[in-house]
C-alpha cells in the first residue's frame, strides 16, 4: 500500500515520520474551508478532514490521509489567522482561558473512507502585554490554527493540556496509526518494523 499525505502542513509530515510512518507522496488538497452557517468547531474539523481526503484522487493500492486542526473558543472557530492583527485578537481571546483544539482525521482507500475527530483541552496562561507583543513579533503564529504553535515558543504559555499533544500540533498519532492499520496500511509497507 502506498500512503499519500493530503496535506501541505510540514508538522503533519514530521509527526508521521516521528512514529516511523513515511508517506510515499505528499499531495496537498485544496478545498473551500468556509464554515457553514452556525457550524460548530467539532463537526467543522471533521468535515474539513473528510473533504480534504475526498478531494484527493485515490488510485487502487493507495491510502489517502488528511487532517484539519481548529481552535475552539466556546462555539467560535479559530482557524489560521490572516495577519498579525488577527493573530493578536486570537491570543487576547485565548489568554487566561481553557479552550479546545480539535483535529479531524480522515483515511480513505479505493473502497472505504473513515473519519473521526479528536478533542484536546488546552489551558493558556494569562498573557501579559509583553508576552503578546513578543509572540506576535516572533512570527510563529503564521499558518497555525488559533494563532499559536504549542511545539514552539507557545509551550511557555501553556501550563497544561488534557488529551493529545500531537493532535494539537496537527495529527493525533495514536488514533491515526490505528486508523491506518484499520484501513489496511501496515507500517512494514514503508520498510519499517510493523
Ligand atoms: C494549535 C496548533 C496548530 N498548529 C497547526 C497545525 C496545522 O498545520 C495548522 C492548522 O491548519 P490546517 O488547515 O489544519 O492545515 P494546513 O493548512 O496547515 O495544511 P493542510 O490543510 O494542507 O493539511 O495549525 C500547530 O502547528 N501547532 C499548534 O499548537
Amino acid at each position: 500500500m502506498r500512503l499519500i499525505l493530503a496535506s501541505a502542513s510540514p508538522r503533519r509530515l514530521e509527526l508521521l515520520e516521528s512514529i516511523g510512518i513515511v508517506p510515499d507522496e505528499v499531495r496537498p488538497a485544496d478545498i473551500d474551508e468556509t464554515p457553514t452557517a452556525g457550524e460548530k468547531p467539532r463537526p467543522y474539523a471533521k468535515r474539513m478532514a473528510y473533504e480534504k481526503a475526498l478531494a484527493t484522487e485515490v488510485r487502487p493500492g493507495e491510502i489517502i490521509l488528511a487532517a484539519d486542526t481548529v481552535v475552539a473558543a466556546g462555539s467560535r472557530i479559530l482557524g489560521k489567522p490572516n495577519d498579525a492583527a488577527e493573530a493578536e485578537r486570537f491570543l487576547r481571546l485565548l489568554s487566561g482561558r481553557r479552550h479546545r483544539v480539535i483535529t479531524g482525521v480522515s483515511v480513505r482507500s479505493a473502497d472505504v473512507q473513515r473519519t473521526r475527530e479528536v478533542e484536546t483541552l488546552v489551558k493558556m496562561k494569562r498573557l501579559s502585554e509583553a508576552e503578546i507583543t513578543g509572540y506576535i513579533a516572533s512570527g510563529e503564529w503564521r499558518g497555525k490554527a488559533g494563532g499559536y504553535g504549542i511545539q514552539g515558543r507557545a509551550a511557555a504559555l501553556v501550563p497544561w493540556l488534557q488529551g493529545s499533544w500531537s493532535a494539537v500540533v496537527g495529527l493525533p498519532l495514536a488514533e491515526t496509526a490505528g486508523m491506518l492499520q484499520g484501513i489496511g496500511y501496515a507500517r512494514s509497507d514503508t520498510g519499517a518494523v510493523a
